[in-house]
């Protein structure tokens, strides 16, 4: 289903400086390429999609970018720190959030922000959660353990917990999927006012099209592992002859090698 969008799109922020840098990224398992020599970067104060069709290799590289993964070859800067290298300092400027990974069920939502701000270090922490749950408007479910709340209400925790360590870099995988239109809007103005506090950039994927269109500054197309195309959602796809982003996505689906040449 497609989320009806209103807004005209985002304020652009120029980005002041890079807070994630990937070069040369790969992953491959065995003779299988997830991710061919991907580079890319997102500035401060930016909010960059990362787009394709299933299989084509963000959630490899996002879980490259999250450290969870090991690459094959290539590196990862987080601002100005080599994550393969200084792995926590680079960690520690980074959090995320997305649908395939719930948070425990069992734990109420101010335990779960608890435990994770514990595992982050938060300094102030009671502090930082109260401020959260002020700021999600999660104060009703403090003590609703996260299992019982609906898909909306565990994407707000989830974000609440993404924001525990004032993270300079925020990936977010599909963070609007399976959110009715009101609550994914909601949900977007919340990470597009975190962009434009421009302490942090954000890494977003998602596969609606209207969405990236209002919300990203920019946009990076995948297909079988490499970026074929990189430019303003507004904008791009009139650059190669097409009428919307979702049309420019369907090409890049189906014909990725045309484009590739283009
Ligand atoms: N552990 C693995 N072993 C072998 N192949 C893998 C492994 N993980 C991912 N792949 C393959 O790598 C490719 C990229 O997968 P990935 O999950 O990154 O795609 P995606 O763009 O996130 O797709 P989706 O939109 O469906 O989430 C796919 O062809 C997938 O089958």
């Amino acid at each position: 289903m497609v989320t009806p969008v209103t807004t005209s799109g985002p304020t652009r922020v120029p980005p002041t400086s890079k807070v994630l840098s990937v070069s040369s990224l790969r992953k491959a398992y065995g003779g299988t390429v997830a991710v061919d020599g991907v580079s890319f970067d997102v500035g401060r104060g930016e909010i960059v999609g990362l787009l394709g069709p299933n299989g084509a290799g963000k959630t490899t590289t996002i879980n490259m970018v999250l450290g969870v993964l090991e690459p094959t070859s290539g590196s990862i800067h987080i601002e100005d720190v080599d994550l393969a290298r200084q792995r926590s300092a680079a960690l520690e400027r980074t959090n995320f959030a997305a649908v395939y990974s719930p948070l425990p069920g069992n734990l109420t939502v101010a335990q779960n922000l608890r435990v994770f701000g514990l595992i982050y270090g938060v300094k102030s922490l009671s502090a930082r959660i109260a401020e959260l749950l002020e700021e999600f408007d999660l104060v009703r479910f403090r003590d609703t353990r996260c299992g019982v709340l609906s898909s909306g209400e565990q994407t707000r925790v989830a974000l609440a917990k993404a924001m525990l360590n004032r993270p300079h870099l925020l990936l977010l995988d599909e963070p609007t999927a399976s959110l009715d239109p009101a609550t994914a809007r909601d949900i977007r103005e919340r990470i597009r006012d975190f962009a434009s506090r421009g302490t942090g950039g954000v890494l977003w994927t998602s596969h609606n099209m209207y969405e990236v269109e209002d919300v990203c500054h920019r946009v990076l197309f995948m297909s079988h592992g490499k970026v074929l195309l990189e430019g303003d959602p507004r904008t791009l796809p009139g650059e190669h002859g097409k009428a919307s982003l979702e049309e420019l996505f369907i090409a890049v689906a189906r014909e990725p090698l045309a484009l590739e040449r283009a």
